[in-house]
């Protein structure tokens, strides 16, 4: 580890350390652009409580001395189940910015998704990992043209996946932006489009409130809606999974649409404010899903016992979006892999003190919701005494000692 590097002096331990060192390191702007959620955050809050909420119900006594938490996504083999969700404008978090986090994400054999508003361009992130696995975030612009070509260069660079966005025709209202009159610092552009794109498209203006909000507003195209999934499929070979998907309803739509996956998410808590946790959403979502297309879930996943209750609750593998950008402003490459260690260790750790051998032992019945402890709730969810033993939905009984 480097000698002037911050983490060469304190080595955060958990994913909230290196958010305190980031907060030390950023500028304020980009800090409050990083940990906002829309409006009075209740979601933004609610992302990580609905974690705790979750208890887990560990086995013993199972051997566990070859673990293997390897899975395979999509056809890609992962050492884990973690996918980099995307994050727009990585430079400003650090100079290397998006090539930094490809390789970090390349070197712990992780999939990286870029985001459509990068600072560095689509080609150039693929060539700083070449051969590593990486999904492409489409935003849609209302220029479909503009739109197509961003599509045919990640298909070009060897992009595996494009992951539509679909929670934002709209940007959600982040206040801390709107006084800080966000804007992308003038060294910096929207990488992927060029001048002859329009220069609006990769600069974005000051403006009297959010810059981003106005660079939104302006130029993505808000009547996209589910027929679009055909025209994405006319144009691109690559399979769409859709980015946002919170209802059962939604997902039995995505299915019926020809999409190869979904993304139970609500954009870190930064669009409707109030909305559920995306873990409160997730088994919801994998009954629409039907086993026809893998769900992954992300927003709020801190820690290594977050990515084990989502894997309980049906999802395939969980996306991390701040935690990576915590890591970059700390230490750039060497701090997004710091970060994948940790969040690594930290779920081999889970999964073992849980009786788990490999990813594919974990069990719904692992976990619980503590307003559903029959302990608490006699009389609910079908719970019975019988011969001094309680019985109930989940295979329960088997853990009457609680
Ligand atoms: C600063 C920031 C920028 C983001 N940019 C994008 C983006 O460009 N495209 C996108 O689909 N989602 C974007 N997201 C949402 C993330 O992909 C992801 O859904 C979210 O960060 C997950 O929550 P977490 O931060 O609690 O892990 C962004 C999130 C943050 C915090
Ligand atoms: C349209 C949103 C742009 C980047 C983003 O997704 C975010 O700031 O949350």
């Amino acid at each position: 580890m480097s000698k002037n590097n911050t983490l060469a002096h304190f080595e955060p331990v958990n994913l909230y350390e290196f958010e305190a060192l980031a907060k030390l390191k950023l500028p304020k702007m980009v800090y409050d652009y990083y940990c906002s959620g829309a409006d009075d955050q209740y979601t933004l809050q609610d992302n990580i409580e609905a974690f705790r909420r979750l208890r887990l119900i560990p086995r013993v006594l199972v051997d566990i001395s070859a673990q293997d938490i390897s899975t395979t996504i999509l056809g890609v083999p992962s050492s884990f189940p973690l996918i980099i969700a995307p994050t727009a404008m990585q430079r400003m978090a650090h100079h290397d910015g998006e090539c930094a986090t490809a390789r970090a994400a390349a070197k712990n054999g992780v999939i990286m998704t870029l985001s459509s508003w990068s600072t560095t361009n689509i080609e150039d992130v693929a060539k700083a990992a070449p051969n590593a696995p990486r999904w492409f975030q489409l935003y849609v612009y209302k220029d479909r043209d503009v739109t197509a070509k961003l599509v045919r260069r990640a298909e070009k660079a060897g992009y595996l996946a494009i992951a539509l966005t679909v929670d934002t025709p709209r940007l959600g209202r982040r206040e801390a932006d709107i006084h800080n009159k966000f804007s992308l610092p003038s060294h910096l552009t929207m990488a992927n489009f060029a001048e002859d794109d329009g220069r609006e498209k990769s600069h974005m203006e000051k403006s009297s409130g959010s810059g981003l909000a106005a660079y939104v507003a302006s130029l993505i195209d808000r009547s996209l809606s589910w027929k679009d999934i055909a025209w994405l499929k006319s144009i691109t070979r690559l399979p769409i999974i859709v980015k946002g998907v919170v209802t059962r309803a939604d997902a039995e739509i995505a299915v019926r649409n020809g999409v190869a996956g979904i993304i139970v998410s609500n954009h870190g808590a930064r669009q409707l404010d109030t909305s559920l946790a995306t873990i409160d959403c997730l088994e919801e979502v994998v009954t629409g899903a039907q086993g026809r297309v893998p769900v992954f879930v992300d927003s709020g996943v801190r820690r290594g016992t977050d990515i084990v209750k989502s894997l309980a609750l049906g999802a395939q593998a969980v996306q991390i979006g701040r935690g990576v950008l915590w890591g970059l402003a700390v230490g750039g490459e060497e701090g997004v892999d710091r970060v994948l260690k940790l969040l690594r260790d930290e779920f081999e750790l889970a999964l073992g003190l849980c009786g788990c051998r490999t990813v594919k032992d974990i069990r719904r019945d692992m976990v619980v919701r503590l307003n559903e402890l029959p302990l608490q709730k006699k009389h609910s969810f079908g719970l019975a005494q019988s011969n001094g033993q309680l019985h109930g939905m989940n295979n329960f009984s088997n853990h009457s000692r609680l």
